[in-house]
């Protein structure tokens, strides 16, 4: 009979870009790029675009100095064990979880997050709100798929984005490979998004994450997205609906900020097992 469990963890998703939740409030976890890369793997692991664990920001060595020590911090991982800075759908199933676990009530949060803090609400008809910042457009630049050459806008939502927008029919383009970006540009590699405008209000998006691949929704990408047709369309600001593979979110642009609202769900829990994480 087991007489110890390994970590507890959870699994959710937000509009299918899944992940794995540690609850660490302590920072005792010896997180590993290994035992990311073995979490998130979908033959080996429990399978995941990445893990988010849950850890005070003052008990994170490296968490910035300007998030108070007291707030809970989004400790992202991609699914190849890289760090990045910000998760757009992953800070919305990170507060479901908070509320859910009686860490945090309803109402706004502020979550600490390594492109700094970022309030997110849950709103009464269980959708999630992120105040995401400002999404800064930072150049121009180009990549290509199936032999065709893409213009875009470089994005920088807390983590850097290369968001094409054109008339392209996205379920013919293959995503199987990293599409190229400027080295010079993204000196730290870059999310690439491929977005097809549906009409005033609605767009298509697809998404090649840094760090995973392709994945079914990408909610800082959908920012970047909607800050994209909305300067395609010569505008600054604006409300775009974002249809991605893995569902739908809304994003708003205004002159001081953007905001994502879409929804965030937890799928099971349970504890590792202690000889796996070890092994790990
Ligand atoms: N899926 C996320 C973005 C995760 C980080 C990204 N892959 C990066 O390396 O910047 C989202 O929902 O925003």
């Amino acid at each position: 009979m087991r007489t110890s469990q390994g970590p507890e963890f959870i699994k959710g998703h937000g509009t299918q870009n899944d992940f794995v939740i540690l609850p660490d409030a302590d920072g005792e976890l010896e997180l590993t790029d290994e035992r990311v890369r073995a979490l998130c793997d979908r033959q080996r692991g429990l399978g995941a675009d990445g893990v988010l664990r849950v850890v005070r920001a003052g008990a994170l060595p490296d968490a910035p100095a300007d998030v108070p020590a007291d707030v809970w911090f989004m400790d992202y991982r991609n699914a190849d064990g890289s760090i990045a800075e910000m998760c757009g759908n992953g800070v919305r199933v990170f507060v479901r979880y908070l509320v859910d676990a009686g860490l945090a009530t309803a109402g706004e949060l502020p979550v600490g997050t390594r492109a700094g803090v970022r309030p997110v609400r849950i709103r009464d008809d269980g959708q999630v709100t992120v105040d995401m910042g400002v999404a800064k457009i930072f150049g121009e630049s180009t990549t290509s798929v199936s032999g065709r050459t893409f213009h875009g806008v470089a994005v920088d939502v807390g983590n850097p984005h290369l968001a094409c927008v054109s008339d392209a029919e996205l379920a013919d383009l293959d995503l199987t490979t990293r599409p190229p970006h400027d080295p010079d540009l993204f000196p730290n590699g870059a999310n690439v998004e491929f977005v097809r405008p549906l009409d005033d209000d609605h767009v298509q998006m697809r998404v090649y994450e840094r760090g995973v691949g392709e994945t079914r929704s990408c909610g800082t990408g959908t920012v970047a997205a909607a800050a994209a047709a909305l300067r395609a369309a010569g505008a600054d600001t604006g409300r775009r609906v974002v249809h991605i593979p893995g569902g739908t979110v809304e994003v708003e642009i205004t002159s001081s900020t953007a905001t994502l609202t879409g929804p965030a769900v937890l799928v099971a829990r349970g504890h590792l097992d202690p000889t796996w994480w070890r092994a790990a």
